[in-house]
């Protein structure tokens, strides 16, 4: 796996297969080892602490081992975010530091589901009322970077109450829709794209944002994204 972080990382917070049991395919799923690793926090330098700490954001890292359960391909858990008080929901800006990721995102209506494809270097903006999921589809690891607002917490009820998401991702990249489930629609199948006017672009590093005073701002007040219009 490439070194992706310069500098010392703090003690993860980790999953392991008891703590996604609920989520899971198939509930019975073995797996010996930590599905997942979470670094939250991190910053490369105090100046950007401060930065990050004074917008109330946060950078992570997530780092997802290859890994099958049962026959489902290795994800997190999945949540929704609640809405911001401007009345949208928190967005998060994603980018794949190394390995391939699909996001499926699911709006909280159920009305949309989504699959995001993306490679090494592609940035994926989960948008206002989406629910998401990560999926390792590989035998790489996945390696990601979050920017996310630091001033709500992640909602999980609906994932585990309902045993994942609307779909489940096979081996052999064959999506199961989730029987616990009423009617959904048929997943739509997008790549990663960019988004130029917030300066989310591919191959560009999402840590190089930190420090731009405007252009992170979506992420506490997620109207911006509406006024421009944006839709996965
Ligand atoms: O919270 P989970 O569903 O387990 O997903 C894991 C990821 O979720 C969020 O998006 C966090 O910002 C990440 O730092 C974290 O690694």
């Amino acid at each position: 796996m490439m070194k992706f972080w310069d500098g010392t990382l703090p003690k993860p917070g980790q999953r392991t297969v008891e703590d996604m049991r609920s989520v899971l395919a198939d509930f019975n799923a073995c797996a010996e080892n930590t599905l997942y690793f979470m670094y939250r926090s991190l910053s490369m330098n105090p100046g950007d602490k401060e930065w990050l700490s004074a917008r109330c954001l946060r950078y992570d890292i997530t780092v997802i081992p290859p890994c099958l359960l049962g026959d489902e391909y290795v994800k997190t858990k999945g949540h929704y975010h609640p809405k911001a008080p401007d009345g949208f929901g928190f967005p998060e800006l994603y980018q794949v530091i190394s390995g391939e990721a699909h996001f499926l995102l699911q709006k909280r209506d159920l009305s949309d589901v989504v699959v995001v494809r993306a490679k090494t270097g592609d940035v994926v903006l989960v948008p206002p009322g989406y629910g998401h999921v990560t999926i390792n589809p590989s035998n790489e690891t996945l390696v990601m970077a979050n920017i996310v607002s630091d001033a709500f917490k992640s909602e999980y009820e609906f994932y585990e109450h309902n045993h994942g998401a609307a779909y489940y991702e096979l081996f052999g990249n064959v999506f199961l829709k989730n029987p616990n489930y009423g009617d959904v629609p048929k997943i739509r199948f997008v790549d990663a794209f960019e988004v130029p006017e917030l300066k989310i672009l591919h191959n560009q590093s999402i840590y190089d944002l930190i420090g731009d005073d405007e252009v992170l701002e979506y992420l506490n007040n997620p109207v911006i994204l509406e006024k421009i219009n944006f839709k996965i």
